[in-house]
């Protein structure tokens, strides 16, 4: 895309990771303030900032160190004043943030479910979405809380750890080194591969992760200027719905080792909330299933996960 310089600096500096995903949300993030500011497209800049996490493909994120790895250098542009926004999918983002930043929005949310996605060209079965699979096949997946759902639901799968970017793990599974693994609807349709999701696992039996399928928008606290500026394209539904469940995750926070599940639906007044620990190899789980008025929506989630918290034996929050 060409564009012309923008006579005037800009009004906003937006930082983001490089991979495609990130790209696409950054983005998606810049275009909807350009269209409720009416700016010129330079009036945002987007700035890409590599982190720590984006050299890391061989090991699993969980032994890596966690999720902050994916926002350390961009936290820290932010803290220093070089960007004023900082895009990330809610999904990958701590539980607590560093002093001073707040997560200012989000965009409306996506599809929050899990898709499986099979050879390309292979067509699912009819029926359940697992009902694809056979007995004792190799899916791959680098996340804890997929695989102890699947053995949760298939006991007999061969779950292995498959990482790398969406083309990696996509290659990895046409070339039969796998025969499927699970990735986010949302992130597969933000790459235009929604063709790719060969069935779609419904939250009913696979709970998705806390803040799956929302951008979130990261800024320092305080920043009234820019708190103004987002305003008209923060989604209130989703803040509240993704606040429910990251109040509710950093209860539970005990080790990025536990696998856990939490979706929260908002309506005009009550949140739904469901909420899943697991064993790792899926042969325990935990479930609530709870819901309250929107307007202590946050304390609502922080005593679902002290609820939960105590359900679950302590060992499997990696004491
Ligand atoms: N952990 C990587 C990641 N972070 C956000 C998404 C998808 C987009 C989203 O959930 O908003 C993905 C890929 C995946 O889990 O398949």
């Amino acid at each position: 895309m060409t564009q012309s310089l923008p006579q005037e600096p800009p009004r906003l500096k937006l930082g983001t990771r490089g991979s495609p995903l990130a790209l696409w949300q950054a983005h998606a993030v810049r275009d909807a303030l350009l269209k409720a500011h009416g700016w010129e497209a330079g009036a945002v800049a987007v700035e890409v900032i590599r982190t720590t996490g984006d050299a890391i493909t061989d090991r699993a994120l969980a032994q890596a160190g966690g999720k902050g790895l994916f926002t350390k250098e961009l936290e820290e542009a932010l803290i220093d004043g070089r960007i004023d926004l900082a895009v990330h999918s809610a999904k990958d983002m701590a539980t607590r943030l560093p002093e001073g930043l707040i997560l200012g929005g989000y965009l409306p949310r996506a599809d929050v479910r899990d898709a499986l996605v099979l050879p390309a060209g292979q067509a699912p079965h009819e029926g359940h979405p697992l009902a694809s699979l056979k007995r004792g096949a190799r899916v791959g997946t680098a996340s804890l809380r997929r695989e102890a759902q699947l053995r949760r639901l298939r006991p007999d799968l061969d779950v292995a750890l498959l990482r790398g970017n969406l083309q990696t793990r996509l290659g990895k599974v046409d070339d039969g080194t796998f025969d499927a693994t699970l990735l986010a609807l949302a992130g597969l349709t933000r790459l235009g591969l929604q063709a790719r999701a060969s069935a779609v696992l419904g939250t009913a039996d696979f709970l998705p992760a806390v803040g799956q399928g929302a951008v979130a928008i990261e800024t320092r606290a305080g920043d009234d200027e820019v708190a103004a500026l987002l305003a008209p394209v923060a989604c209130g539904r989703t803040g509240l719905a993704v606040s429910v469940e990251r109040a509710y995750l950093a209860e539970l926070d005990g080790s990025c080792r536990t696998p856990i599940g939490g979706l929260a639906e908002v309506d005009d007044e009550t949140v739904r909330f469901r909420g899943m620990v697991l064993k790792p190899d899926g042969s325990a789980s935990y479930e609530i299933v709870r819901q309250g008025p929107l307007g202590e929506a946050e304390a609502l989630g922080r005593h679902w996960g002290r609820e939960m918290k105590r359900m679950v034996p302590a060992g499997l929050f990696g004491g």
